[in-house]
């Protein structure tokens, strides 16, 4: 499923029209006919419809809404709430394919009338405003959405909740909050964001015959699920041997911090890595390979020195390195050294993303691929910005730092955004709250370590890395365990059984 931006989704539109030869009109009615038909199998023909039209093409959208659930029969009203001359081109053809059949329009023209006509009705049909909304909420339809928003009736609306933009970055002014959204074609990218997303209600998306060409020319991000992992999913060989499925190398784990490299040392052999080496503090080998006796483990006399030769000989044979898991913030020379000194595919976690950030221009130089892994927080710190910043515009703030410093990013949140060098981005949003705990980013880092090493695309890698991190805990959630008691080592174990769902 393509994720789109507004611009994104005029251009796919236009394609539609000019190269597809679908009438702007036609378009209009199946998007209107699609919704309806959606509404009819939720609610009773008894319950009374009002639907509220803006001024633009979403508002045409509620024209057409109107005319199909009046003819399966609903008492269907439509309020209207911008002057006449408003309702232009096809928007306005539809209207008058309305009156054409009905009388049941209403001109609103404040929002204390709107309140007094709207107490009637069961269902709210939001039409007012689409992705064509650009600024503050003006006048009367800011009063009216508030008004609409404190009625105790189901609200639908129809492609976003009136009020909120397609394209991520904005705050939040004066927006439908929908029990349900019908998306039409694609979701746009507030609905994968955590301000934003929760205006949809639940959402679905509605096809109305845009050619699948449209989106593969103008749209550059996916949805990842489970058709793209099975597409994508590297087949394991027959005649494999432990070599040729992926030396791993993991770096970090202080005194204090040994539980880090354990779950992404185990997360990385669970998903099928070859061999895994442990690279941490004499101290802390006991401990680590007692819980993990599949790996080898290479000494380290400290976190914070440079790399010996004897360590740089060692890597060598090494496919992909993971660094950074408890490797405490202490000043190190230790990640300037990998980067410097070894051409491997790097993916660089938590406290290694506060030692890669006085390193991003040496990472630009860096001659394998190079992974970053952060949060909200360590996001707002490597780009100089606030965690609410970052939270509004994951699409646009990972875009930027990834085709400036030239590496992936994968920003993990309820919706983890993963970018490619060249802007390219794939959504996950598999996974739910019981991944908010301790260690369950450590065992990102390990699944995505093999990925890396098994993949020969790399974006497709890492988000098959987020889908099977994110899968395991919902089968897990939903058989064994509880959002609340599922552990980081719980979801290492239940990637068995998505392995399972894709072969
Ligand atoms: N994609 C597709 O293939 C298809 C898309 N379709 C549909 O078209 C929709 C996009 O339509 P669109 O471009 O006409 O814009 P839309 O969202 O209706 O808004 C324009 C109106 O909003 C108003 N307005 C703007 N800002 C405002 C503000 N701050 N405060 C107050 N008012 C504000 C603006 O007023 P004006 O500035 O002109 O005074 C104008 O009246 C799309 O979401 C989908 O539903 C389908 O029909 C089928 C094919
Ligand atoms: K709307």
């Amino acid at each position: 499923m393509y994720i789109v931006t507004a611009e994104e989704m005029y251009e796919i539109d236009r394609y539609a029209i000019k190269k597809g030869g679908i009438e702007g009109k036609i378009l209009m009615d199946n998007a209107g006919s699609q919704v309806a038909q959606r509404i009819v199998q939720t609610y009773d023909t008894n319950r009374k419809m009002a639907i509220v039209a803006g001024g633009g093409n979403n508002g045409g959208d509620g024209f057409v809404i109107a005319r199909y659930l009046a003819e399966y029969g609903y008492e269907v009203t439509v309020f209207q709430l911008v002057a006449d001359h408003k309702i232009k081109g096809d928007a306005a053809f539809h209207k008058q394919c309305w009156l054409n059949t009905s009388d049941k329009l209403t001109h609103v023209t404040d929002s204390h009338q709107l309140k007094q006509r709207l107490v009637d009705f069961d269902v709210v049909i939001d039409a007012i405003l689409g992705i064509g909304v650009s600024g503050a909420i003006r006048e009367p339809i800011r009063s009216m959405i508030d008004v609409i928003n404190h009625l105790p009736i189901e609200k639908i609306s129809v492609d976003i909740p009136s009020g909120l933009p397609a394209n991520d970055g904005i705050h939040v002014d004066q927006v439908i909050q929908a029990n349900k959204t019908y998306i039409i074609e694609a979701p746009k990218e507030t609905a994968f964001c955590e301000d934003t997303s929760i205006y949809y209600g639940e959402w679905e998306t509605v096809k109305i015959g845009i050619p699948q060409t449209a989106y593969v020319k103008h749209s550059s991000k996916k949805r990842w699920c489970k058709k793209y992992v099975r597409a994508t999913f590297p087949k394991r060989d027959k005649y494999a041997h432990k070599g040729s499925n992926g030396r791993g190398l993991v770096i970090g784990g202080q005194l204090t911090m040994p539980g880090a490299i354990v779950l992404a040392a185990r997360a990385a052999l669970r998903s099928g890595a070859g061999l895994i080496t442990v690279a941490t503090v004499k101290e802390n080998i006991p401990i680590v390979s007692s819980s993990c006796i599949e790996a080898t483990y290479h000494l380290l006399p400290n976190l914070t020195n440079r790399l010996t030769d004897r360590d740089l000989e060692a890597f060598e044979k090494i496919d992909a390195i993971a660094v950074g898991m408890g490797i405490g913030r202490e000043d190190s020379q230790l990640l300037s050294d990998l980067i410097e000194k070894l051409d491997k595919p790097l993916l660089i976690d938590a406290d290694g993303l506060y030692h890669a950030k006085p390193l991003l221009e040496p990472l630009l130089q860096h001659k394998a691929p190079v992974v970053i892994t952060p949060h909200y927080g360590e996001m707002a710190m490597l780009t100089d910005k606030t965690v609410p910043e970052v939270k509004r515009s994951p699409f646009s703030i990972s875009r930027q730092f990834a085709e400036k410093h030239q590496l992936y990013v994968v920003l993990k949140g309820k919706y983890t955004v993963i970018t490619a060098p060249d802007g390219e981005q794939i959504v996950s949003d598999q996974g739910n709250a019981g991944l908010a705990k301790g260690g369950t980013g450590d065992v990102l880092s390990g699944i995505l370590l093999t990925m890396v090493m098994q993949h020969k695309e790399l974006l497709s890698a890492l988000a098959n890395g987020c889908y099977l991190h994110g899968k395991s805990a919902d089968y897990l959630v939903e058989e064994d365990h509880t959002e609340r008691d599922l552990l980081a080592t719980d979801v290492i174990e239940g990637l068995s059984q998505v392995f399972r769902t894709l072969s």
